[in-house]
């Protein structure tokens, strides 16, 4: 990667200009219903079909920043490259602001950040924005004009004459930002932005996503950084084997999973370590019980005359020690569940010393939704990656342009 160990510069997010705050036509820009592609490619084994998205349904508001989700080979960069137009659908019907995808006004109004994008060492900023506005067929002036915004807004206006082999990994993304915007789309479609970023180029990164949603431009971000994913999206898609799995605002979806209470009892004489009793059933903890030689009995918890708290109502209780408390954490479902057990603990007579509860992280939805890692259906044997030297990831614009005429003609 260029530039390597060089610094970022000082980054300061320009003004946008109007044009960049041109509105879009209506409130759905990405419309997809019921979208499928199948890939067919043959081996001297046969035939193989891999069915790679299965019947996406979804919606991108204007002015949002949407974000994808899934698990390797869940089929998120088929469904990127049927709404670029790089690919056609084998079913199903997308709009992208109205257009159909793939035409040539569809297009037109989309701008691309791919994975990996690559510019020639020899190119500054500038001149890379010149041929990449060159690819797009725009004039001498406008790629002059776009450029000098562009590079304001993506903090890049003071260090655009340097090749851009000096540049750090956040610079280069900035760029690719400003490639993906020079034709002032409506939609951009970000594919892992903040990748390989340190912390200071992914926050770089992701204020200028957030002055161009402010701007009313609409965002469709391809990450595996979940973190970023929650900062920076209103809304996600959490896909796996080819089919949606959830769609909704972070907190909605977080909210149909499991929630997580923790109590802190003050630990005296009475709480404190000790083999199981045979009077009530013991605490049960989800890890696997310690069976070396050295290990800890459970711990459990009695009341003041001595004897063990039945607590065999709460099976799922896990218990820690503290310093001076016993943590009792366990998952709820309701109020009523907490009420109970704080009840029973305090008829035992616990000094309860801190009580917290907390609701899923986006990492705790994602892992109930997609659970172990799943690949697409696969009608014989192992997917083959038939895209070879065109790999969507890596591609530019005008190379996923052209990648789509090679696509389309084989199809
Ligand atoms: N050109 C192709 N020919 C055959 N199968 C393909 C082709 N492109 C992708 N696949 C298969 O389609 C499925 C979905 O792949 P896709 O690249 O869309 O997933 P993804 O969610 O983007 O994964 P990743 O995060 O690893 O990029 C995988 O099983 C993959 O092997």
């Amino acid at each position: 990667m260029p530039g390597s160990g060089l610094s970022n510069g000082t980054f300061n997010a320009g003004k946008l200009s109007d044009e960049d705050s041109l509105a879009a036509d209506s409130d759905s820009v990405v419309n997809v219903d019921d979208l499928k592609k199948t890939y067919h490619s043959y081996t001297w084994r046969g035939r193989k079909h891999v069915q790679a998205v299965r019947g996406v349904s979804l919606q991108a508001q204007r002015g949002e920043v949407f974000g994808l989700l899934g698990p390797n080979g869940a089929g998120k960069t088929t469904l990127i490259k049927m709404l670029l137009g790089v690919i056609r659908p084998s079913a199903g019907r997308a709009t992208v602001l109205g257009q159909s995808i793939g035409s040539p006004v569809a297009r037109s109004r989309v701008g691309y950040l791919p994975e990996s994008l690559r510019v020639d060492r020899h190119h500054t900023a500038r001149s890379a924005l010149r041929y990449y506005g060159r690819l797009s067929r725009m004039d001498a002036q406008s790629i002059a004009r776009r450029s000098d915004e562009l590079l304001e807004l993506v903090g890049l206006r003071g260090r655009d004459r340097e090749p851009v082999v000096r540049f750090s990994k956040g610079m280069y993304q900035r760029l690719g930002l400003a490639q993906a915007l020079l034709h002032n789309p409506d939609l951009l479609v970000l594919d892992e932005p903040t990748d390989g970023l340190d912390p200071v180029g992914r926050n770089e990164v992701r204020r200028v996503i957030e002055r161009l949603r402010d701007a009313g431009k609409t965002i469709f971000l391809n990450s595996h950084i979940l973190q970023e994913v929650e900062l920076v999206c209103s809304r996600v898609a959490i896909m796996a084997a080819g089919q949606l799995k959830a769609i909704g605002a972070i907190d909605q979806l977080a909210d149909q999973g499991q929630h997580r209470v923790t109590i802190d009892v003050l630990q005296t004489a009475n709480a404190a370590a000790a083999p199981h009793s045979t009077n009530a059933a013991p605490h049960s903890t989800n890890a696997a019980p310690d069976l070396s030689p050295n290990a800890e009995p459970p711990l459990q918890l009695f009341d003041q005359q001595g004897q063990l708290i039945d607590l065999a109502g709460f099976p799922t209780l896990q218990f820690t020690r503290q310093r001076v408390a016993v943590r009792l954490a366990m998952e709820y479902e309701s109020q009523a569940q907490i009420d109970q057990l704080v009840d029973r603990l305090r008829q035992s007579g616990c000094s309860i010393v801190g009580l917290s509860t907390a609701g899923e992280s986006l990492e705790q939805t994602f892992m109930r939704l997609v659970g172990p890692a799943v690949g697409s259906d696969v009608s014989e044997e192992s997917a083959v990656d038939s895209l070879g030297s065109v790999d969507g990831q890596r591609e530019t614009q005008s190379q996923a342009i052209q990648s789509m005429a090679v696509q389309e003609a084989g199809e």
